[in-house]
């Protein structure tokens, strides 16, 4: 079994793989680096995650409303755990607000 987090956070791949760094894909993508050996979100092969594509358009489609229409602010923030996926010990809080026109 394939543990996507371990290959995505592997230093020698990714540069400070634990900072945000939306802009690292350019380089990457010019290097060939994000070959299916070093990203594996969805899985690959015969077990590739038939949700992927759908799940590539909500999340693009959440994040656009997100930005665009809404601003939050971090009320309490919490402990990031790994074992071995992302999560948060005892909750992130944020307040959302919807933007004024
Ligand atoms: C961000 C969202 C998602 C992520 C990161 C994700 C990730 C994955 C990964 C890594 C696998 C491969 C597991 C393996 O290799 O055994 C997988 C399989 C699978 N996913 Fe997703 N998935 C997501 C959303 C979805 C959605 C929305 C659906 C259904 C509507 C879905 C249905 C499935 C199914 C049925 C499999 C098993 C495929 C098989 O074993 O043939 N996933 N997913």
């Amino acid at each position: 079994m394939v543990v996507p987090s371990a290959i995505h956070l592997n230093p020698e791949t990714y540069t400070d793989p634990f900072v945000f760094n939306p802009w690292r894909w350019k380089h990457l993508a010019e290097n060939n680096v994000t070959s299916a050996k070093n990203f594996i979100p969805f899985g690959e092969g015969i077990r590739l995650c038939p949700g992927a594509e759908f799940s590539k358009v909500l999340m693009t489609l959440f994040l656009n409303v997100l930005a665009t229409k809404y601003s939050w602010s971090q009320v309490k923030p919490g402990e990031i755990i790994r074992a071995p996926t992302m999560g948060f010990g005892k909750g992130y809080y944020i307040k959302v607000a919807e933007k004024s026109i």
